[in-house]
């Protein structure tokens, strides 16, 4: 089944376009890596796939679901940890989590269980911290446990590795792993070309709005004629920076 599918998403503010007729075929079980350069149109994507913001045109299937007619009950099967998570900053970290546990109508020793455990995963021993509190990066696994204890069918992470200690990081990206071969699908951005290049099955690269390459590391390969190298070389050619970062830093 197709999990995420898009016909000519477009997104305009005011007269700038920043999402620009995008096509996108995710299948379920898949990690797609969404990459572009900064002010690309990534989160500005997300935010329409997960129905925060409405796109100027263009359709939205997720799990098969019309984003138009179906937006609730889309919501209840998809998890989203935001860029910048806007949570309440007077509730405390367990209060968070019960609020989402309501929210979602969960089973209340359920998920208890599975957030000891994630918590114990992630070293989160502040529960008892209000959000206020919290710094950047521990926010981000508070976020990232009131997603996974849900294990959603479908996973939305924005830079969900930025604030992220090492060890946190790689037990997420093992996680998302063992997630995926569940069935879950995973949509995520990064700006860490090695994320990307050993978690993601298949990589999108979208610039100035516009998805500019899509498929495998092979696919994308081909797609640059580059036949070694890192994602990174492919990545940089593929959005044609690579000759300008050679220039400026001949000038600096
Ligand atoms: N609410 C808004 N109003 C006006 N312009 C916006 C708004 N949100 C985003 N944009 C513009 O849309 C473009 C795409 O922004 P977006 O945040 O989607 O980029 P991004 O690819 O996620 O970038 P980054 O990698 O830096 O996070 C940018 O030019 C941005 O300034």
């Amino acid at each position: 089944m197709v999990a995420i599918e898009t016909f000519n998403l477009t997104k305009d503010f005011g007269k700038f376009r920043a999402v620009d007729g995008l096509n996108l075929k995710v299948e379920e079980g898949e990690i797609y890596g969404f990459l572009g350069p900064n002010g690309a149109g990534k989160t500005t994507t997300i935010r329409m796939l997960t129905g925060t913001m409405r796109p100027t045109f263009g359709e939205i299937r997720i799990l098969g679901l019309d984003m138009k007619k179906s937006e609730l009950e889309i919501k209840k099967m998809i998890g989203v940890a935001p860029e910048e998570p806007k949570i309440y900053p007077y509730l405390k970290g367990h209060e968070f989590l019960s609020f989402v546990c309501e929210i979602y109508g969960l089973d209340k020793n359920q998920a208890n269980s599975r957030i000891r455990e994630l918590c114990e995963a992630f070293s989160v021993d502040y529960l008892d911290k209000l959000i206020l509190e919290m710094s950047h990066g521990m926010k981000q696994k508070l976020i990232l446990i009131s997603v996974l204890m849900r294990k959603p069918k479908v996973i939305f992470l924005d830079e969900p590795t930025v604030g992220l200690d090492a060890k946190s990081a790689r037990i997420l990206k093992m996680l998302l792993l063992k997630y995926s071969q569940e069935g879950c699908t995973i949509f995520m951005t990064t700006h860490i070309m090695e994320i990307a290049e050993k978690m993601c099955q298949r990589i999108g690269i979208i610039n100035s709005g516009r998805l500019i390459a899509e498929g495998t590391m092979e696919q994308l390969r081909l797609l640059s004629k580059t036949t070694q190298g890192s994602l990174e070389d492919i990545f940089l050619k593929l959005t044609s920076s690579e000759d300008n970062i050679l220039q400026i830093v001949k000038e600096l």
